[in-house]
């Protein structure tokens, strides 16, 4: 682990019990997460990419110690997150936040958004709740809403102000590392920019690491530095944001970006078509996840799984054909 090192994914796996059969009557092993090894640097934005139910929620969960691994381990600063228990447990706590999807589902309807957002220093001893209310204040005029914004409720605001009070929430005990899990999928687009500029602007301020969930690869390739592509549970590509035309990407990415819209269609980087349907997680395919839909797959890929390993100096790629 270099000394610029703030998370580390070693061998991350994490599987559910999900109910299958007539009824639901039986019980099955789904593994969400597959052996993931990742390093994230601090300051660095990494961005997690993949098709709906690919894991990446499920890892970056792991990631900031919200789920317990089945195997492996989630290292930040070299602490193991799932050995960690009473204060430092909370201290730790304090350093890893989230900002959700839904900034609706993630704010008690009932509280003031002045009182939600004077929670995290009451319950971590910060401060007393008259000195909250300033750093209340502070806290909302740097997401870029005025004071007067406490006394309200959460249905007063738009999408895009509900997201921004997400985000102070969850900078507000000043965390290291964020887990961004799709922060603007749920608005508008026309807000959308301005909501990853206010991001981007205060990962600056503040120092932030953030781990980027995404499914729409726009918007990653507008945030992160580095880009994770995750199949099947697994992660098959890593490389630097400015790489996305690199012609060593794995055939998985270079679908995946072929079937992105494209503003200009001549920028659409030529590629095979993925074949068929993603198989379901319950029942992977032996060898590389992907060879049922691979247009390159060949016998090896069928028999044996590719290890995700470096193809370039800035790439990493699980393929046996890289
Ligand atoms: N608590 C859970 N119980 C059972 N299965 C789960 C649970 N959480 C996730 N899964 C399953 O794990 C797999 C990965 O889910 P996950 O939400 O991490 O994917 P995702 O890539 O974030 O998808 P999406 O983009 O749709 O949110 C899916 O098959 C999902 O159904």
């Amino acid at each position: 682990m270099s000394a610029e090192t703030l998370l580390s994914l070693r061998g991350l796996s994490r599987s559910f019990r999900v109910a299958t059969g007539f009824l639901g009557a039986g019980k099955r092993s789904l593994l969400a997460v597959d052996d993931v090894c990742l390093d994230v640097a601090q300051g660095e934005v990494l961005g997690l990419v993949g098709e709906s139910g690919c894991g990446k929620s499920t890892l970056g969960r792991l990631a900031v110690g919200l789920l317990r691994p089945s195997a492996g381990a989630a290292l930040f600063e070299g602490h193991d997150l799932a050995s960690l228990k009473g204060e430092g447990l909370r201290r730790m706590r304090r350093r890893l936040q989230i900002i959700f999807q839904d900034p609706v589902t993630s704010l008690n309807p009932r509280l003031t958004v002045g009182s939600a957002l004077a929670e995290p220093f009451i319950i971590h001893g910060v401060c007393t709740r008259r000195q909250a209310a300033a750093k209340v204040s502070s806290l909302l005029e740097e997401v870029g809403l005025g004071p007067e914004h406490a006394s309200r409720y959460p249905h007063q605001f738009s999408g895009g102000q509900r997201q921004r009070i997400g985000i102070a929430r969850a900078l507000a005990l000043r965390p290291s590392l964020v887990l961004a899990d799709e922060p603007v999928s749920a608005l508008d687009v026309s807000i959308q920019a301005q909501v990853l500029n206010l991001l981007m602007d205060l990962r600056q301020k503040l120092g932030l690491t953030y781990v980027f969930v995404a499914h729409d690869l726009a918007v990653v390739r507008h945030m992160a530095d580095r880009v994770a592509v995750m199949y099947l549970g697994g992660v098959v590509d890593v490389f630097a944001a400015q790489d996305f035309a690199d012609p060593a990407m794995h055939p998985y990415t270079a679908a995946l970006l072929a079937s992105a819209p494209q503003a200009d269609p001549a920028r659409r980087p030529a590629a095979p078509p993925v074949l068929g349907e993603t198989p379901s997680p319950l029942d992977p395919p032996t060898g590389c996840r992907f060879h049922p839909r691979c247009p390159e797959a060949a016998a090896i890929c069928r028999q044996k799984r590719p290890a995700l390993r470096p193809v370039t100096p800035r790439r990493l790629c699980a393929c046996h054909f890289r």
